[in-house]
């Protein structure tokens, strides 16, 4: 079942909900950071896992079948609440708030805390790669070419310590479906992580673009999603 959705739902009703699910899932950061750097006594250890034990079954009591998918509405706009960095909703996303411009490049300024870690005090490599999939994603969605990652290389040229980071990405060339971007996570003191890939709009995606903009003929399709 494909979960790219299409949802009749008004602006209006998106903001409610983000007011709603945002802080909700920030809740919940707080909660894992609290859970690893905790030191109350044992008793409060089980206390506080019998009340998140009982949050989350309220929670379940209605749920989604599966994840979150991609959901769009009649305007456009796409909502990627349970993507594992930008998620508004997804607790495991830092989450990144990404500003992208049209001709391909993309930035996030962004906190990495206890959650993140890999080496004492660094960011988990894994996460940097993370992290770099989604923003030179994100700069090949913004450049108007969306895809699917089929490679991406990463240099780790220093550690990257947890804390205060900004994440760049711009897109080095098209060739036919395939759009190479690069991009790179830097500290204060400069790049510590270093990124190419390339990014493939998918045959299924190619067959759906044309039918949508066979539908609509003036509207051109979204291409990146919040
Ligand atoms: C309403 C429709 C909306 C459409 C939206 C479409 C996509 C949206 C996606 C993202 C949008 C934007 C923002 C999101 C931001 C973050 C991105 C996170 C992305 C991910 O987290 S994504 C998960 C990890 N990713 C995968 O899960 C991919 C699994 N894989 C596949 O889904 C297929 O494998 C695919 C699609 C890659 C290709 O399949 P395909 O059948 O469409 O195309 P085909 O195989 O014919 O290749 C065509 C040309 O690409 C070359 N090529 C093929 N594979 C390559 C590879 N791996 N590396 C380098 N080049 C490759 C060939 O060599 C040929 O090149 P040439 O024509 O020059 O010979």
């Amino acid at each position: 079942m494909s979960r790219y959705v299409q949802e009749d739902v008004s602006s209006e009703e998106i903001e409610r909900q983000r007011a709603l699910y945002g802080p909700l899932a920030q809740s919940v950061r707080e909660l894992a950071d609290a859970v690893i750097r905790t030191e109350v006594d044992d008793a409060e250890i089980a206390a506080a896992r019998a009340g998140i034990e009982a949050i989350t079954e309220r929670l379940r009591e209605r749920q989604i079948a599966g994840s979150y998918g991609v959901r769009f509405n009649a305007a456009g706009e796409g909502r990627a609440w349970g993507n594992a960095v930008v998620g508004t909703r997804n607790p495991v996303a830092p989450p990144l708030k990404v500003h992208h411009d049209s001709s391909g490049r993309a930035w996030a300024e962004f906190h990495l805390g206890a959650a993140y870690e890999g080496p004492p005090g660094l960011v988990h490599g894994g996460v940097s790669a993370l992290i770099l999939d989604q923003m030179l994603g994100e700069a090949a969605g913004a450049g108007g070419k969306p895809g699917m990652t089929g490679t991406l290389t990463l240099r780790y040229r220093r550690g990257t310590p947890l804390g205060e980071l900004r994440a760049e990405a711009h897109i080095d060339r098209v060739e036919g479906v395939k759009t190479y971007a690069v991009g790179h996570v830097a500290d204060a003191e400069g790049v510590t992580v270093e990124a190419e890939g390339v990014f493939i709009l998918p045959k299924w995606a190619c067959r759906a673009l044309e039918k949508q903009a066979r539908e609509q003929q003036d509207e051109p399709p979204p291409t990146r999603f919040e």
